[in-house]
């Protein structure tokens, strides 16, 4: 489970409660990938919503929380890959979400015909060494597709845009929208709640508190500098000095590095803090430039037939 959904969850559960009373009559049906059918019986009131990237590592456990949600009524999970299976999954768990599948782009416009809210997780994610611009090429046209869908399908849609980079694929939905005459600014929204969730984590552990307890404003984008956490109102309030400011503004804007840069081989040499137990901490790749990212591709790959040929003697 990744924090980044749950994060999203709660945010979309507050904002749907806000913006849109769950009074709609929703009429449901037992699930049945590809097919849509508003009019069916048996569902509750609530909320219809539609996460486009649902198999993704990200698409999984929102579709997961979204069932458990009780202001979703009905969820729609599309992919271009294996939304059969996670829709299976999904739809056996016991709350009344009724869940439907949908696959490939030809069942696009089934998908978000009727929805109140879509979340978007669908595209690339970064590898180490990358930033979440270098996935722009990818995602940009990705989501331009989806967004051409929703202003067609469900216009009056909210939409919470989490593919990156959030930065520059939130404008490119709104130009969508503009461009058919659909925008509404209060609609559309990028998911960074994870620099939030980020900050009260990191803050929390400074001041030696619970991080529930901890409230830190996050504003901006999701990227790098664009991340700019408001320590001077953190709740509760707190002074920090100059040194923990430093730390943690860095740490909170290089969060999502920190995870990406976790090698994924089991034996890679890095920078280590070692304390009594062995090592307390492993650093960061830290940014790369275009050379030493082509560099990081080839020493993984070397590494890795060097780890298997280990293995491999111990193991035959
Ligand atoms: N905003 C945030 O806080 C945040 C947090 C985590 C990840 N992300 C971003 O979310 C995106 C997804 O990350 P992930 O880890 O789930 O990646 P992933 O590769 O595990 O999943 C992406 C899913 O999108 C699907 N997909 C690709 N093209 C599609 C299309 N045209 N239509 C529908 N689905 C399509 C893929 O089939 C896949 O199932 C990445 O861009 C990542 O950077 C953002
Ligand atoms: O950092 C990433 O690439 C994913 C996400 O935006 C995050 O902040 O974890």
């Amino acid at each position: 489970m990744q924090q980044p959904t749950s994060g999203a969850n709660q945010r979309i559960a507050r904002i749907a409660a806000h913006l849109h009373p769950p009074t709609l009559q929703i009429e449901g049906e037992s699930s049945g990938l590809g097919r849509m059918d508003c009019r069916a019986k048996g569902g509750s009131p609530g909320f219809k919503v539609a996460v486009l990237g649902a198999a993704g590592g990200i698409g999984q456990p929102l579709a997961m929380l979204m069932k458990i949600n009780p202001l979703v009524s009905v969820l729609h999970l599309y992919d271009v890959v294996n939304t059969p299976g996670v829709t299976a999954d999904i739809s056996h768990m016991d709350t009344n979400a009724v869940v439907r599948g949908f696959l490939g782009q030809q069942q696009l416009e089934d998908a978000l015909t009727g929805m109140d809210i879509v979340i978007i997780p669908a595209g690339v994610p970064r590898k180490p060494g990358m930033t979440r611009d270098d996935l722009f090429n990818i995602n940009a046209g990705i989501v331009k597709t989806l967004c051409e869908g929703i202003a067609k399908c469900c216009p009056k849609a909210i939409v919470n845009l989490i593919s990156n980079p959030v930065n520059s694929t939130v404008p490119i939905a709104a130009e969508v929208f503009k461009k058919v005459g659909t925008y509404d600014p209060k609609r559309l929204l990028g998911v960074t709640m994870l620099d939030v969730v980020r900050a009260n984590t990191f803050v929390a552990e400074v001041l030696g508190l619970d991080p529930r307890e901890v409230d830190v404003p996050v504003v901006g984008g999701h990227a790098g500098v664009t991340i700019l956490p408001l320590l001077s109102q953190v709740k509760p309030s707190c002074s920090l000095t100059p040194t923990e400011i430093d730390y943690l503004t860095d740490r909170i804007q290089n969060g999502g590095t920190e995870v990406v840069e976790v090698t994924e081989l089991p034996f890679f040499a890095s920078k280590v803090r070692l304390g009594r137990a062995g090592i307390e901490e492993i650093y960061s790749l830290g940014p790369l430039n275009e050379y030493e990212r082509a560099g990081l591709e080839k020493a993984k790959k070397e590494l890795a037939g060097s780890i298997q040929k280990g293995v491999s003697f111990v193991r035959k």
